[in-house]
């Protein structure tokens, strides 16, 4: 509910019972909700969790989001695996007829939105909180960057803290930027490294972010995560298309074809990279099980590295955890190899 990636979507959840667990305030990944409303079958009246604060339908309540219970949510999940994801419309002013919503429904298209500017940070702020004691499950990652401490400046497209907290568990303190800081500003930070984040809508509608992505790249290791790995995969020249099943929640299998390791998952994104168009030179390095589609590239010779799913997970399984050590890797060798500007 709290990735901005999600920003304006309607999310209907297919497990039948939701909200046991409650709310706290220590998962949220931003500073609010950003879904356009949540869709349950059967939110539940009883809270049991220790860290709980609230139940959903307070929050739901508290935050001014939208949500709809007692709606047959399989049904609804049995059209949309026909259909692909659907515009929809919730209203509550019974005054509108059916055409009226319908037409708005249809009116409507996530297609050149740009809400990469709508959610992102107004002004630059630093980040230096790792995943906690109690949280850490990595034994490894407080090592891996070998006592340095790496600079990194982070494009927030709308970044969900667990990446931020991963990056800083390896090592890493983040100067976060808004999604249109300028490339030469970047650049004048003089990071080790500058990772493009997650975020909500068409990589096509914020072409100032594909034109910074090609200004930095080349001259400093970059890492790109979902949203960021669309915007490099056009900055490496190569073009997104919108999927016709979006791919979303914790359990997806990805193969990482250098050694053939498949891991578990966690997704959320609606668009992706079509490989046919990548230039010579970029490599795609993760595949999507499911459908085969491009979960994961590497530009060796930019010292680029991309993911298309959530590394950080939050929620989801830890598999892909060892993508911030390979970022860590990639900024280690620079500092002995610098690359060709
Ligand atoms: N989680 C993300 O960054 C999503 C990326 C992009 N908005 C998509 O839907 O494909």
């Amino acid at each position: 509910m709290t990735d901005p990636s999600y920003k304006g979507q309607f999310v209907c959840f297919t497990h039948p019972h939701i909200g046991n667990v409650g709310v706290n305030d220590d998962d949220e990944e931003s500073e609010k909700c950003h879904l356009g409303a949540i869709i349950v079958r059967d939110v539940s009246i009883v809270v049991s969790n220790y860290r709980s604060v609230m139940s959903l339908d307070e929050y739901c309540k508290k935050h001014n989001v939208l949500g709809l219970c007692n709606l047959d949510t399989r049904a609804l999940t049995k059209v949309l695996r026909e259909t692909g994801c659907l515009n929809g419309v919730i209203c509550t002013d019974a005054s509108k007829s059916d055409e009226e919503l319908v037409a708005m429904t249809k009116n409507w298209t996530i297609v050149g939105k740009d809400l990469l500017s709508v959610v992102s940070c107004k002004e630059p702020y630093e980040w230096k909180d790792p995943t906690g004691e109690e949280w850490e499950f990595n034994e490894g990652a407080k090592t891996a960057a070998g006592g340095k401490a790496f600079k990194v400046v982070a494009y927030d497209f709308g970044i969900k803290h667990n990446i931020l907290r991963r990056l800083a568990s390896f090592g890493c303190s983040i100067t976060v930027v808004p999604a249109d800081y300028p490339a030469d500003k970047v650049l004048a930070l003089n990071p080790d490294g500058v990772f493009f984040s997650n975020g909500p809508g068409d990589p096509s509608a914020a072409p100032y972010a594909v034109d910074n992505a090609r200004a930095i790249l080349g001259k400093k290791p970059v890492f790109g995560i979902c949203m960021g790995h669309q915007i490099l995969g056009q900055a490496f020249g190569g073009k997104t298309f919108k999927l016709k099943f979006g791919h979303h929640g914790g359990n997806h299998p990805i193969r990482y074809n250098p050694t053939g390791r498949v891991e578990i998952s966690a997704q959320n994104h609606n668009f992706a990279v079509d490989p046919d168009t990548l230039p010579e030179g970029v490599e795609v390095t993760h595949i999507n099980l499911n459908d085969g589609t491009c979960a994961g590239m590497l530009y060796p010779a930019k010292k680029a590295m991309t993911i298309q799913y959530h590394p950080e997970a939050s929620p989801g399984p830890h598999d892909a955890d060892i993508c911030f050590e390979q970022f860590v890797d990639m900024m280690k060798a620079e500092v002995s190899a610098p690359v060709a500007a």
